[in-house]
């Protein structure tokens, strides 16, 4: 229990959540009640933050948990769209744009709340001339400099500290699995390096839902393109799930960047809840490679040491992991 306190202390860190206007939970995450599917802001969610044997901290379940249950949903701390779909999504929350934009310069907003909300970061965006450092990311396809780029004008404008991402586990990733490319300098390389660190070991990968034929087409076209991402984000609950190459929850996005944790299957109270990192279809040498790479740490689950899948066989076989 005592980490839970540190945990609510350290939340109380941010100055200003990366959301401050939006409709729901002034915190990075909000809570579910007996009916899982509608969160309510009165209760925690069914969860608690604590040491696991080996991998560090981790989420486990304060009661059982039904499969396909909503666990809880969470805000991002930080998120920004990829390269490709800067043009189509909205600037703040990664949403698909319509018809109805409020443009920025050369961004979009879907709405008005969006665009007033990414003031924290977006005045001081356009103070500065960042031609450069967005070309030289979109040559070398970097993605994770562009959240440090966020958040580095959140610290400036004074809407989050930048001490915000300190919570998150340090990447213990060795020196070379850092691409030369990432280590650019700006504001102290220091403080660039060790916030690019842990985003790199907790970011998000967001493919939003396919709602639609037209979103269905344009996800198949985009797998052929290998761009299937909307865009990346981080957040704080979300980053203490360890990983599991059979997991028992899993994380979706519907119409932008708020994330939802779900349950994959029944899960017991006390049980560990654990999401894949990775595509979850690799076979066992990629995994491994991409995890202890990515990562920097050697996969050991049931999956891994006995070749077997049964929390989330179904939907693997349905491939309907999202
Ligand atoms: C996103 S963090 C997860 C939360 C982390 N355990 C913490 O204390 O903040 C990812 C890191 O957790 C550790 N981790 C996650 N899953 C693991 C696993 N199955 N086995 C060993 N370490 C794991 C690794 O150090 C990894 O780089």
């Amino acid at each position: 229990m005592s980490r839970l306190v540190r945990y609510s202390r350290y939340l109380s860190r941010f100055k200003t959540p990366h959301f401050p206007r939006c409709q729901h939970s002034t915190l990075p995450f909000s809570t579910t009640t007996v009916d899982y599917n509608k969160p309510s802001r009165l209760d925690p969610p069914p969860i608690r933050v604590a040491l696991t044997e080996s991998a560090g901290r981790g989420v486990f379940a304060t009661r059982k948990i039904g499969a396909g249950d909503l666990i809880h949903t969470a805000k991002p701390i930080l998120a920004h769209p990829s390269f490709s779909t800067i043009n189509t999504v909205c600037y703040f929350c990664l949403k698909k744009l319509t018809s109805t934009e409020f443009h920025g310069k050369g961004v979009a907003f879907c709405s008005q709340e969006c665009k007033e909300n990414a003031k924290v970061f977006y005045e001081v965006e356009t103070n500065a001339d960042w031609l450069a450092f967005d070309d030289y990311c979109r040559n070398k396809g970097l993605k994770y400099p562009l959240l440090v780029k966020r958040l580095a004008c959140m610290v400036i404008s004074g809407a989050a500290s930048s001490e915000s991402l300190d919570i998150l586990q340090p990447s213990n990733l060795s020196h070379e699995m850092v691409s030369r490319d990432e280590q650019m300098a700006f504001l102290t390389k220091k403080w660039y390096n060790s916030v690019l660190a842990r985003i790199r070991i907790n970011a998000f990968r967001i493919e939003l839902a396919v709602g639609s034929y037209e979103d269905l087409l344009s996800s198949a076209s985009a797998c052929i393109e290998a761009e299937a991402a909307v865009g990346n984000a981080v957040y704080m609950l979300p980053s203490l799930y360890n990983h599991d190459c059979d997991p028992n929850a899993h994380i979706v996005w519907i119409d932008n960047a708020d994330a939802q944790l779900k349950a994959l299957c029944d899960v017991e109270e006390d049980e560990e809840l654990r999401i894949c990192y990775i595509d979850v279809s690799m076979d066992h040498d990629a995994r491994q490679s991409f995890l202890l790479q990515g990562f920097g740490f050697k996969c050991n689950c049931l999956r891994c040491s006995s070749g077997r899948l049964v929390k989330c066989a179904k939907l693997f076989k349905r491939k309907m992991l999202t």
